[in-house]
């Protein structure tokens, strides 16, 4: 058991940390990885400085279209002096067997797992009926724009003619395992306020401080009546709006501070939206326009991210086939599946289910609390070694699924 959780620790210790992730680095350690396995290797760089690396297990009939197990190999930034441990160390709770590190939940397990079943499987003198695809791309923790979307937007792409695709899902604190069938888009708004600016000691309308905390208040207003829905229960969290304050700006600096007797002539807020598939979202711009940011209140907004159009779905029932196999390899595998659920922030599926190509969020991690982007992001030794085992099964039934419905055509 050892030797496969050394290889993940080491591809943990790889500093791939945005805005500035050593992705060379991580693809030549991939690369490494895949040479045992004679797998086919290659290096696509849709924007000079992000590779993305694709590696294929050669299916022996490529009349069916094949399957595409997809992981990120950048992670979010970290305050390393509020983790126990450095999160670059991998370093291992011998007590807890908990291995601390940026990515061991997102999504550097995944990567590495999909890699250790097919070892397992090579080592069991398994051979794939369909060609498996691995890719190992950028950027997702600041869109995708230049991994995911690019690929999933190239021909070559379309040349692969993918059936199926995974990507990361969220840990379970329970023992079954989460999987997602679509997600919330992403609204990242800034609101601006403007007004006349005066004496700090005046009392007066209009102020950018007074209408930008008039829209707050609106906003948290809204919040508020969504939150309430999801804490009476049954509603599930990709199912209501969720709003965030992200950044505050406003004021006047000084060398020794904030000018204190001043009141500024600009202000404004940063919001993380997410926006589920079952909401209108001009509705949601309508509210924005008329009373988050108005412009008779001097107000402007602008989006610093935002994902519109048709929010695309994969069936997560019968009439996908691909459904019923992963719920019955991850029963073979000893796990279970809890009801499919609507992703609440966002992933790479979302450009893979835009292209047509049915995807699923899936992180085999169960009893272990969801710490994505947290301090102290840990995962247990032993769930990552029983994920690798999932994944085996997964693999196993997707590649030697022979049904004629497997084409992304009719499905
Ligand atoms: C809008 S792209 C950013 C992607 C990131 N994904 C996850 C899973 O955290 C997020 O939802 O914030
Ligand atoms: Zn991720
Ligand atoms: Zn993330």
């Amino acid at each position: 058991d050892d030797a496969p959780v050394s290889r993940f620790q080491e591809y943990l210790r790889i500093n791939t940390v945005q805005p500035n992730p050593d992705y060379y680095k991580a693809v030549d350690f991939i690369i490494s990885q895949a040479k045992p396995l004679s797998l086919e290797s290659q290096t696509i760089e849709h924007v000079k400085g992000k590779p993305l690396l694709l590696l294929k297990w050669v299916g022996s009939d490529p009349t069916l279209p094949a399957i595409l197990l997809n992981s990120h190999t950048d992670v979010v930034p970290f305050e390393d002096s509020k983790w126990t441990h450095h999160p670059l160390l991998a370093h291992i709770d011998h007590t807890s067997g908990n291995i601390y590190a940026r990515g061991s939940q997102d999504m550097k397990c995944v990567g590495m797992q999909y890699l250790e079943a097919i070892r397992k499987l090579q080592a069991s003198g398994f051979h794939p009926l369909r060609s498996v695809y691995l890719s190992f791309v950028p950027d997702e923790e600041i869109g995708g724009h230049d991994g995911a979307e690019k690929f999933v937007d190239s021909n070559f792409f379309k040349s692969l003619n993918i059936a199926i695709a995974l990507d990361e899902g969220l840990p379970s604190p329970t023992e079954s395992y989460r999987v997602f069938y679509g997600e919330r888009s992403p609204w990242w708004l800034v609101i601006k306020a403007k007004g006349p600016p005066g004496h700090g000691a005046k009392l007066y309308d209009h102020s950018a401080m007074e209408n930008l905390l008039k829209s707050i208040e609106s906003i948290r207003r809204f919040r508020a009546s969504q939150f309430d829905l999801l804490k009476a229960g049954g509603t599930a969290e990709g199912d209501v709006v969720s709003v965030n304050m992200a950044f505050l700006k406003a004021g006047t600096p000084s060398p020794t501070g904030f000018v204190m007797n001043l009141q500024p002539s600009e202000a404004e807020a940063g919001f993380d939206i997410r926006v589920p598939p079952s909401v209108d979202a001009e509705v949601l711009e309508r509210r924005l326009v008329e009373e988050w940011a108005p412009a008779s209140r001097n107000m402007s907004f602008e989006f610093k991210q935002k994902v519109t159009g048709k929010q695309f779905l994969t069936a997560a029932d019968d009439s996908n086939p691909w459904w019923g196999l992963l719920e019955t390899a991850v029963k073979e595998a000893g796990g279970r599946t809890s009801k499919p659920e609507i992703f609440p922030a966002s992933t790479d599926a979302r450009y893979f289910r835009k292209a047509g190509v049915p995807a699923f969020g899936f992180s085999p991690i169960s009893n272990t609390p969801s710490l994505l982007h947290d301090h102290n992001e840990y995962l247990g030794k032993a769930e990552y070694l029983k994920g690798i085992d999932v994944y085996v099964s997964i693999i196993k039934a997707y590649a030697s699924y022979e049904g004629k419905s497997g084409s992304r055509d009719e499905l």
